[in-house]
């Protein structure tokens, strides 16, 4: 099936490396077969390692355990034959950046995708500001009678500073427009039906404000510990490596103002203005608010675990943390007052990303004499962002009988019930809003440099060493003190959720 989108060639430089093979060529690969390419298309993997084009597509493609290879041979053959490789010497060399424009070219000519390039950067971050401007030295940032696209991974710098000098440089050499920041959050459908879920329904808006929402809480769990990514981790850490980025972009859908529009102007503009109200944490109210924590060895759901300090490429004194829970407030007339709890760690019992919004009790306890009335009897709505993804919302019902018992119960539902297709990947829907053009779902330099200012402050009260590092056993839900996070609040405590949105009860004790 053909589509209207531009023909254009794909660009991936840091093509021998992981996140190409896992992540980026399958993406590619399920928008073939779903007919969403253009008919004029191809990819170009470009790094260092010597591979021909054949040598590359047994590598990316056949040789890739991540393709269901069994009745796919025909249509993955015919996609293999899309991809083309060049080896580089370095990746900002003036040789190596001509050669890569001659082979564009000649690819060009023999697919008949004119010159419109989307450029990939999924190399080392270091390599992020030279190759643009390589790309620059020879016209491919404005390529006569077409268009060019720059993708940056993460991490877009490593502080405010840092992001501010990233999209500098970038910006002399590329139009803001054209400059696609990747957070893969941001592709996963159950992030984006955020939105959907807020602004296409009239009964949710009303309630979502500081007069009846007592608060909401993020939890971004993973069971994995950092594995062989130590070397990254501990320069990175659970702040830099998930809230700065990830979860701050799952807050903004949930916290923003409606956009006039739905589009990238009006989004991306909505979640900077909410990023600009986020209250500092500083100095010593980083004790008070931010716990940090390292997991110790233990048993997760995966097995037996080694302590962070001796995982491969972690210093045996390292400091950095793998696990973060936060209290923090939005200055502005929705949210004022209403405190906010996010929360991150490596090796916590379950893999399950989900937000909680708990609403005020009501005004007066009428049937607070009976029994387990206070304990059970909280309003929330679940959004379970991933896996089981879906929702659901949590009441009080009078139990059958004498008097006023009151249950919580819940009424539910599941993505799976809306389609029979499968959920399609973050990756694969991010690159084709890329070759359409369409940024909405992508970070704007402004708000990612917004996003490091409000952790920046926490970073450096830890650097400082003003606020203590915690320990927790890997597969538990991490330390204590992040229990105190909720004293004087009035109420309310993590929830440490189930592996199912929510377990179906059975009333029979009632
Ligand atoms: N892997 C993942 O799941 C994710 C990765 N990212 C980001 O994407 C980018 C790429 O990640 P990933 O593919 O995992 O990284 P890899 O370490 O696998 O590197 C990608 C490629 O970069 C090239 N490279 C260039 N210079 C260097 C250097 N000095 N050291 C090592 N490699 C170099 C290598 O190719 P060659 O030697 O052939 O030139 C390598 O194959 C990183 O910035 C990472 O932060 C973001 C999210 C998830
Ligand atoms: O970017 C990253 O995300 C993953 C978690 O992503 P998810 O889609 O599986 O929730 C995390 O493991 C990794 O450390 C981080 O760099």
């Amino acid at each position: 099936m053909a589509n209207t989108l531009d023909s254009h060639i794909l660009i991936i430089y840091g093509a021998s490396g992981d996140l190409a093979q896992r992540k980026l060529i399958p993406a590619v690969f399920d928008l073939y077969r779903g007919g969403y390419l253009p008919e004029n298309f191809a990819l170009l993997g470009a790094s260092r390692t010597d591979f021909t084009d054949e040598e590359f597509r047994n590598k990316v493609v056949f040789e890739n355990d991540l393709f269901d290879k069994e009745g796919h041979e025909d249509k993955l053959e015919a996609f293999s034959q899309l991809l083309f490789y060049q080896d580089l010497k370095t990746y900002d060399g003036a040789e190596d950046v001509k050669k890569l424009k001659a082979r564009l070219e000649e690819l060009g000519q023999e697919f008949g995708t004119g010159s419109n390039y989307i450029f990939y950067l999924s190399t080392p971050p270091k390599l992020y500001n030279t190759i643009p401007k390589a790309l620059a030295d020879v016209g491919l940032n404005k390529p006569e009678g077409g268009w060019s696209r720059l993708v940056v991974e993460k991490p877009f710098g490593y502080d405010e500073a840092s992001a501010r000098q990233l999209n500098e440089e970038l910006q002399s050499v590329f139009h803001e427009n054209d400059i696609y920041r990747i957070d893969h959050y941001l592709g996963k459908e159950t992030v984006q039906n955020l939105l959907v879920t807020r602004f296409a329904n009239g009964f949710f808006e009303p309630l979502w404000n500081r007069n009846y929402v007592q608060s909401i809480q993020i939890t971004a769990a993973e069971t994995v510990g950092v594995g062989s990514r130590g070397g990254y981790y501990d320069e990175s850490g659970a702040l830099r490596d998930m809230i700065q980025n990830h979860l701050l972009q799952v807050l903004a859908h949930v916290g923003m103002e409606p956009p006039i529009r739905a589009d990238a102007y009006s989004i991306r503009g909505e979640k900077m203005k909410l990023f600009q109200a986020l209250r500092p944490i500083r100095g010593e109210q980083v004790a008070e608010q931010v716990v940090r924590a390292q997991y110790t060895a233990g048993k997760t759901k995966d097995g037996e675990v080694v302590a962070y300090r001796d995982a491969e490429g972690v210093p045996d004194d390292s400091t950095t943390e793998t696990y973060v829970a936060m209290k923090f407030f939005i200055d502005n007339w929705r949210w004022a007052g209403v405190p906010f709890f996010i929360r991150t760690g490596k090796c916590l019992p379950l893999k399950v990303t989900e937000v909680v919004i708990t609403f005020k009790n009501p005004p007066q306890a009428l049937f607070a004499q009976y029994d387990d009335y206070a304990i059970k009897c909280d309003n929330q709505l679940i959004i379970r962002i991933q896996p089981d993804e879906g929702m659901a919302m949590e009441f009080g019902m009078k139990v059958p009988g004498e008097g006023f018992r009151v249950k919580n119960v819940d009424m539910d539902f599941f993505y799976r019930e809306l389609t029979t297709k499968d959920v399609p990947e973050s990756y694969s829907r991010l690159l084709l809003d890329c070759m359409k053009g369409d940024p909405t779902l992508y970070a704007r330099g402004d708000s990612v440099e917004q996003a490091w200012a409000f952790v920046d402050p926490i970073l450096e009260a830890w650097k400082k060493e003003e606020a203590p590092l915690a320990f927790y056993e890997a597969g538990t839900w991490g330390p204590e003190e992040a229990d105190r996070l909720w004293d004087g609040i009035g109420g309310g405590c993590w929830r440490n959720p189930d592996s199912s949105l929510t377990e179906k009860r059975h009333y029979t004790e009632l």
